[in-house]
């Protein structure tokens, strides 16, 4: 039994390493090597000093970080896009689980559903607002055949999003621009259609974000977005609450959780519409938090093999701390899914109305 479980255990590193080595590694990034766990933009140093940054930014008073928030999230994404995409896949969210299907079909599911949502047409104009590496972008232009124009402010997802498009052979499709959403690089009413998944609770002030989208959008068109919220089951006076709330913020580069209250007052602030909004979390869909559960074995392995690789020198050593944080941030995940006091996926669809007719 014990060579058994030996055996496994060999089994499942070598699998591990293979996918990090043959998966990753190819991934020539600027000249640097992504199998680095680095971001592949920053040096094997870099990501030390990064993971300390980070760390200080949650110690800073919050009136003076408002406007570092886009580089520390930068920061964040050089550091963990790698062991996102080795331990989780191409698309960065949760989606809720569905009985019989596998997490790549729930996750495209909850995907595809948000184009749905949006009502947009083969040929449209779509914006991906927070791209990260693609999935979504790629399995909406499949779905629905629309242009989809992603963006992101971390520049090596930007060149795995691309290098990806281009494997699914969707490039004619996709595109992705490295920018700030706060300040996007697109004309007045350019798009069709917009969404995001997961990507705005990043935003210091999500009127800054929704205002941009809102600009960006042709009059009359649709803006789904899937947002990361407290529910009305959390108490800011219960410390675990606080506690498992703070823990969420730290471990996910987040300026700070809104309520799902919050939400549709500032999408009205800024002039839209509000035409649906739903906790998609909500029974009878099933829990999102699972699949983050179902992983421990798979984290201890990740865990063995990041420390060997860090200690063979082919990983830098910051990546240790690194995986160790996320390991401790799927436990705040879990809790706030269990508590109910956190959802992933408070969906709100918003119209971008057209101007009233001048008399
Ligand atoms: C929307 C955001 C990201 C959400 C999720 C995609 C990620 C949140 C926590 C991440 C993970 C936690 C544990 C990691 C594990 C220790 C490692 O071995 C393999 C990767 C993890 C499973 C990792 C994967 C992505 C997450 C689930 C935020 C940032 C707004
Ligand atoms: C959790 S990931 C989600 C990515 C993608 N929506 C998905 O589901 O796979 C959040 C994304 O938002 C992007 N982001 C955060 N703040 C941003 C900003 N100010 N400007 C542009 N992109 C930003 C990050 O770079 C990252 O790509």
């Amino acid at each position: 039994m014990d060579s058994l479980a030996l055996f496994c255990t060999g089994a499942l590193l070598a699998g591990g390493l293979y996918w990090f080595v043959c998966v990753l590694g190819p991934a020539e990034q600027k000249g640097k090597r992504a199998v680095n766990l680095s971001g592949g933009s920053i040096s094997a140093e870099e990501v030390e000093d990064n993971y300390k940054e980070y760390w200080k930014f949650f110690k800073r008073p919050k009136e003076t970080t408002k406007e570092k928030v886009p580089d520390f999230v930068d920061t964040f994404y050089n550091l963990v896009t790698d062991i996102y995409e080795w331990g989780w896949g191409q698309s960065f969210h949760f989606s809720p689980s569905i009985p019989g299907k596998s997490h790549r079909d729930a996750t495209r599911l909850h995907e595809e559903m948000a184009v749905d949502l949006i009502d947009v047409k083969a040929g449209d104009r779509i914006l991906d607002v927070g791209c990260g590496v693609g999935g979504p972008m790629r399995a909406i232009a499949a779905h629905s055949r629309a242009n989809v124009v992603g963006i992101t402010i971390n520049e090596y997802q930007v060149n795995r999003a691309r290098l990806h498009n281009k494997k699914a052979g969707l490039d004619s499709l996709c595109e992705v621009v490295c920018g700030n959403f706060l300040k996007m690089p697109f004309e007045d009413n350019h798009f069709d259609g917009a969404y995001s998944i997961e990507a705005t609770c990043h935003a210091p002030k999500l009127e800054d974000v929704y205002a941009e989208v809102f600009r960006v959008l042709k009059p009359g068109s649709l803006y789904v977005s899937y947002e990361w919220v407290t529910t009305d089951k959390y108490e800011a006076e219960n410390k675990e609450h606080v506690d498992i709330i703070q823990g969420i913020e730290r471990g996910d580069a987040l300026p700070g959780l809104r309520s799902y209250a919050e939400i549709t007052e500032i999408a009205k602030r800024v002039g839209f519409e509000v035409v649906k909004e739903k906790d998609l979390a909500k029974p009878p869909a099933q829990p999102w938090w699972t699949r983050l559960k179902m992983g421990r074995f798979a984290y201890w392995r990740n865990h063995i093999l990041v420390t060997i690789l860090a200690a063979l020198g082919i990983a830098p050593k910051g990546t240790v701390g690194v995986h160790d944080m996320l390991f401790k941030t799927a436990d705040y995940l879990t809790r706030g899914g269990e508590t109910g006091i956190f959802t992933p996926m408070h969906m709100v669809l918003l119209r971008k109305p057209h101007p009233p007719k001048s008399s």
